[in-house]
């Protein structure tokens, strides 16, 4: 298409060149629902969208169509250089005052070491992009820009045809009627490996009792096969009413889209101010409300689930010690209440000291003790051996910044990966000396059970 940019590939050390120009533009527009702007790009930009909600509901960004694509195939040095090529695209940059900054959104894979082939094959080690049309829902307005990334001597005429595909998006996501309801049938669910995974956390349980390691999260995959093509945008609809407490987030690539609604915040840079939340440790809802508040007091007082969550504090805790001042963190967990599962859950607050950007603390935090383990290389080496599957961009960060230095970025858990009428889903659990394989097994069950709602499934238990 004549007003599409080329996506660009980027490799390790290889710089923006020096004549690109990146141009951005803001108009105001009234209401728009951002699953209709997101549907509005499905003709022409299916593979080329992104979708993000933060828990609190302050903000929404749909990203259509690449104005850039960052992504790195080699493994080394990924967060650096993403953050290096960002930084340079931000010097780049013409923009006027009235005009938002651009954002640049996307995800790293969990582990980069893991090379195995899997549905995952299409996905690189990182993957960011900074769209062509981006909405923005903050504060009750509601924006739309447009950013263009080129060198082209008819940069003009080309942000002005992007003008008139603006224009579109709007008009249709405003005035069609979209129904996304999915009547798709399910026609399998296969667990991948049951048994092999109860081994694996007997293996690691067993580990863990030699002192081999302190923690290591086992997960697992389930294998939905649907009659038709899923629709990622009635998963991403089903997702976001049925789970409203927490982050939402689609990302679409090659025919592929991942999805989920994950309750787990890495990081957030907020004006100077620096946001991360401990998530670890878990038991279901109560069927009445005392049964519920029974249950959250015993996972409140459990050992083995207090456990698998001090790790997490503990190393969050040191990140923030070493990057920030004023590190704020409550002694004693609380409960978060979602609506299949309640966690152990302990904010994490601190001032930025330097100009650290949000890269360096994905890097420094990922992953946490509540996906990985601890010592971090001992577990991630014992999860490449026993869960004998790739966990691609499941239990990894996903999110976004833009060219003030701000951002988030949550773990990309309750989590699937949708590919034509097949749909991946991904759960897991912290594994400590006491933990007992069926009660992990049962654990992961309530930990599929939004995604699997979502798309339509039959919910175990
Ligand atoms: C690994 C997952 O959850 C993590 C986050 C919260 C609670 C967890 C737990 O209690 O085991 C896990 O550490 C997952 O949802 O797949
Ligand atoms: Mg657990």
């Amino acid at each position: 298409m004549s007003h599409k940019i080329k996506e660009t590939n980027m490799s390790r050390k290889m710089t923006i060149s020096s004549d690109i120009r990146f141009f951005t533009e803001t108009v105001e527009v009234g209401r728009i629902s951002p699953l209709s702007f997101f549907e509005a790009g499905a003709s022409e930009y299916k593979n080329e969208r992104f979708y993000w909600q933060n828990a609190d509901k302050t903000l929404t960004l749909i990203g259509i169509g690449h104005a850039y694509t960052l992504s790195n195939t080699k493994h080394a040095g990924r967060y650096k250089d993403i953050a290096e090529n960002w930084k340079q695209l931000c010097s780049r940059l013409i923009k006027e005052e009235k005009d938002m900054d651009p954002v640049l959104f996307g995800g790293f894979s969990y582990d980069e070491e893991n090379r195995s082939v899997s549905e995952w094959s299409e996905f690189p080690s990182s993957y960011f992009v900074v769209p062509s049309f981006q909405l923005k829902i903050e504060e009750g307005r509601t924006l739309v820009s447009i950013n263009m990334i080129t060198n082209r001597a008819e940069a003009a005429a080309d942000f002005e045809r992007l003008r008139e595909v603006r224009d579109h998006l709007i008009h249709i996501a405003q005035v069609e009627e979209f129904n996304f309801t999915d009547k798709n049938e399910l026609l399998s669910t296969n667990e991948r490996e049951k048994n092999h995974y109860l081994k694996a956390v007997e293996n690691v349980t067993e580990s863990i009792r030699r002192g081999k390691a302190d923690k290591v999260v086992i997960a697992r995959a389930l294998e939905l096969q649907f009659e038709h093509e899923v629709s990622g945008v009635s998963a991403l609809q089903s997702i976001s009413n049925e789970q409203q407490e927490s982050y939402h987030f689609g990302l679409q690539r090659d025919g592929s889209l991942f999805f989920g609604a994950t309750p787990e915040r890495l990081i957030q840079i907020r004006d100077g101010k620096v946001y991360s939340a401990c998530v670890a440790g878990s038991i279901r809802r109560g069927k009445s409300a005392q049964e519920d508040r029974e249950l959250g007091e015993k996972l409140l007082s459990d050992r083995k689930n207090r456990e698998e969550h001090q790790y997490v504090v503990a190393m969050i805790s040191n990140v923030f010690n070493s990057f920030c001042n004023e590190v704020i963190i409550p002694k004693t967990p609380k409960l978060m209440k979602i609506r299949d599962i309640q966690h152990l859950y302990t904010p994490v607050e601190g001032l930025l000291e330097q100009k650290i950007d949000i890269f360096s603390f994905v890097e420094a935090l990922h992953p946490t003790p509540a996906l990985g383990g601890v010592p971090t290389d001992v577990s991630l080496e014992m999860i490449r051996q026993e869960e004998g599957m790739d966990r691609g961009y499941y239990a990894a960060p996903i999110g976004w910044t833009d060219a003030a230095g701000n951002g988030e970025f949550a773990v990309a858990l309750r989590s699937s990966l949708i590919q034509g009428n097949r749909a991946y889903l991904y759960a897991g659990g912290g594994i400590v000396a006491d933990s007992v394989p069926e009660e992990e097994y049962e654990e992961t069950w309530v930990k599929f059970r939004p995604v699997l709602r979502a798309l339509g499934g039959k919910l175990n238990g």
